[in-house]
């Protein structure tokens, strides 16, 4: 295919407002550049991707599949540097960049040029040249375009920077303005023509013949759009579902919204809890693979960012870890903490010295040391767990991650080490409870997720939810208090809270949630002096200190005198200047509640 073919339909998505009218255009170009006789003037080297897997791929501005860490490792400098050596003598890379100041989009600054200079080369070349100005074609092909971008990926080195403008300067100097506006945009993965990956997935069922669904899940395994294209021209449905997930190639995260503890408990039989981990997405692939004749090892191990990037050099604690724990192939899911010496959690901020560092990682690793907690398990020992329920996936990663060593049987799972656990449960104190365990520990809060749900690539569903921060705090009177059992015994806990009333202050809830026993121990000491009663373990407390607590929602209910309850209530901090009678108000609580 004629990259002006692929320019000129870029061209028409580009200007179609509607959806379906996208899809339709994309499935015609898919369709032709699928094209048996297209394939066979303009097939590659063996193992070279086919046009239709370039097409489908340029089609979202994109050179190589998403699961392939390879780019460019080009700026945007270089490309306007090849742009304004294509454009003429005259022209520099400043005025390149004035043009984007003024125009705004790279894609409209590289068309607004004329690469006039070569004007007829297609006559030499056999393209389809002809003589309209600008608009002239050097009879660039879409394989030759992306032949070049590899290339220019693959040069390394001294001077490779200077080598990939030379490429690039190469392909704008045979670019009519239209497939540059297109080569300027795929460089800089700017496409923007509305083609998203449900668009893709729509046209390449319509090209092919074949249901969206299986489309679908072929992409959720492969993660390259290319293939899953050529596939289903060739080998139909079939070929589509044999499609699986493979050790060293990452899927997309599945990812969760913010979401409440009560819908949950709503929408659920039981609920999956987890904590919820302050560190940096990682997927990790491992392979034991079989041991040399002189028993050295053959495993190999990747891990991946979020945004699928190779991260494996940055983290050697991970390599190691999978080395020493997984004896077989596994896909697992997880998060990467940055530990202090102690072992205990540390600030996100701290896992970002480590994570995507390429240099002085043996130092780095001296500074901060991080651990993986694992959650989830997408495929072990060759079997794919996309589909199957959470439940079951996480069973699967406590045995792949118990080891050797211990008894999958009686093996604790807290002492599994990077197990992350889950709970399931329908009873929200225990969901508190589990909040404040993991608060106390150190870490972000909870996860809330379904344990029947199949793992989603890529989507923001509804099956995981992180636990909604706190919109709106509200800053109560703290009227009452328990002393707490065995270790805590010598502590107040589980503060009566409540709002003014008038000149009278009505109960709204209980607040255990959130504090640290040393945090407990400074209430204890700021509380006890106004203790007015005590009766076995409660207290009644003078009007005195006032506390900000966070909530989930503010409900109807007999049990407080202010009529009112706060639903999953937790401590924020005590408000030093604040008096009771600055404290919240009844009226506010209500205003709050009717929001
Ligand atoms: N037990 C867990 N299960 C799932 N994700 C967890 C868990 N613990 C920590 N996480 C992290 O929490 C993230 C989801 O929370 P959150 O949405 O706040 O992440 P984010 O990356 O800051 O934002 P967003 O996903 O909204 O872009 C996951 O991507 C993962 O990195």
């Amino acid at each position: 295919m004629e990259f002006a073919t692929f320019a000129d339909r870029a061209g028409t998505i580009d200007a179609e407002p509607a959806d379906l009218e996208i899809v339709a255009h994309v499935r015609e170009l898919l369709a032709e550049a699928g094209d048996e006789s297209e394939e066979r003037r303009s097939s590659g080297a063996a193992g070279e991707p086919q046009t239709l897997e370039i097409v489908a791929r340029f089609a979202q501005g994109r050179v190589f599949p998403a699961w392939d860490s390879t780019t460019l490792d080009i700026g945007p400098s270089a490309c306007y540097e090849a742009i304004a050596r294509a454009a003429g003598t005259n022209v520099s890379s400043d005025d390149v960049e004035d043009r984007l100041a003024e125009i705004g989009e790279i894609g409209d600054v590289a068309a607004s040029y004329d690469f006039g200079g070569q004007q007829g080369l297609g006559a030499f070349t056999g393209g389809g040249a002809d003589d309209s100005g600008g608009d002239s074609s050097g009879g660039l092909t879409v394989r030759e375009v992306y032949d070049t971008l590899e290339e220019l990926a693959a040069a390394e080195g001294s001077g490779s920077q200077d080598r990939k403008v030379d490429l690039l300067f190469g392909l704008f100097n045979r670019c009519s303005s239209e497939e540059a506006r297109y080569l300027a945009r795929i460089v800089l993965s700017e496409m923007r023509i509305g083609v998203g990956e449900g668009t893709v997935r729509d046209a390449i069922a319509a090209a092919f013949n074949v249901p969206e669904d299986r489309v679908e899940r072929a992409l959720q395994v492969s993660n390259d759009y290319g293939q899953v294209a050529r596939i289903a021209r060739d080998e139909g449905v079939d070929g589509l579902d044999a499609l699986d997930l493979a050790v060293g190639r990452p899927v997309q995260a599945m990812l969760a919204q913010a979401g409440t503890v009560t819908e949950a408990l709503e929408e659920w039989e039981e609920t999956g809890v987890e904590w919820k981990y302050d560190g940096a997405r990682i997927q990790l692939h491992h392979d034991p693979g079989d041991s040399g004749p002189a028993g050295e090892s053959a495993a190999e191990t990747r891990v991946f960012s979020r945004n699928m990037e190779d991260v494996t050099e940055a983290l050697p604690e991970v390599v190691e870890f999978a080395e020493e724990t997984l004896e077989e192939p596994a896909i697992l899911d997880g998060e990467v903490v940055a530990i202090d010496e102690g072992g205990s959690p540390l600030p996100f901020q701290e896992v970002l010295k480590r994570f995507r560092r390429k240099h002085d990682v043996a130092k780095a690793r001296e500074d901060v040391s991080v651990r993986p907690v694992f959650f989830d398990c997408l495929h072990a020992d060759g079997e794919d767990l996309l589909a199957d329920p959470l439940t079951v996936r996480h069973d699967r990663l406590r045995s792949v991650l118990v080891g050797a060593d211990s008894d999958p049987e009686s093996a604790d799972d807290e002492d599994i080490e990077g197990l992350s656990l889950l709970w399931r449960t329908d009873d929200p104190d225990e969901i508190e409870s589990i909040d404040a365990d993991a608060l106390e520990a150190g870490h972000e809060g909870i996860m809330l997720k379904d344990p029947d749900s199949a793992y989603s690539p890529g989507r923001r569903g509804k099956h995981w939810r992180k636990r909604k921060p706190d919109v709106e705090t509200l800053d109560c009177v703290v009227t009452g208090a328990e002393w707490g059992e065995g270790r805590r015994a010598t502590f107040l806990g589980t503060f009566e809270l409540s709002v003014r009333a008038g000149d009278t202050l009505e109960t709204v809830g209980k607040v255990a949630t959130g504090i640290t026993d040393e945090k407990l121990a400074e209430l204890t000491e700021l509380l006890e002096p106004h203790i007015a009663a005590e009766e076995g373990q409660e207290v009644d407390l003078e009007p005195a200190v006032v506390f900000e607590v966070g909530y989930e929602e503010i409900q109807s209910s007999p049990t407080y005198s202010s009529g009112y309850a706060l639903r999953f209530p937790r401590f924020q901090g005590v408000r030093h200047d604040k008096d009771p009678d600055d404290a919240d108000s009844l009226e506010r609580l209500e205003r709050l509640r009717g929001h």
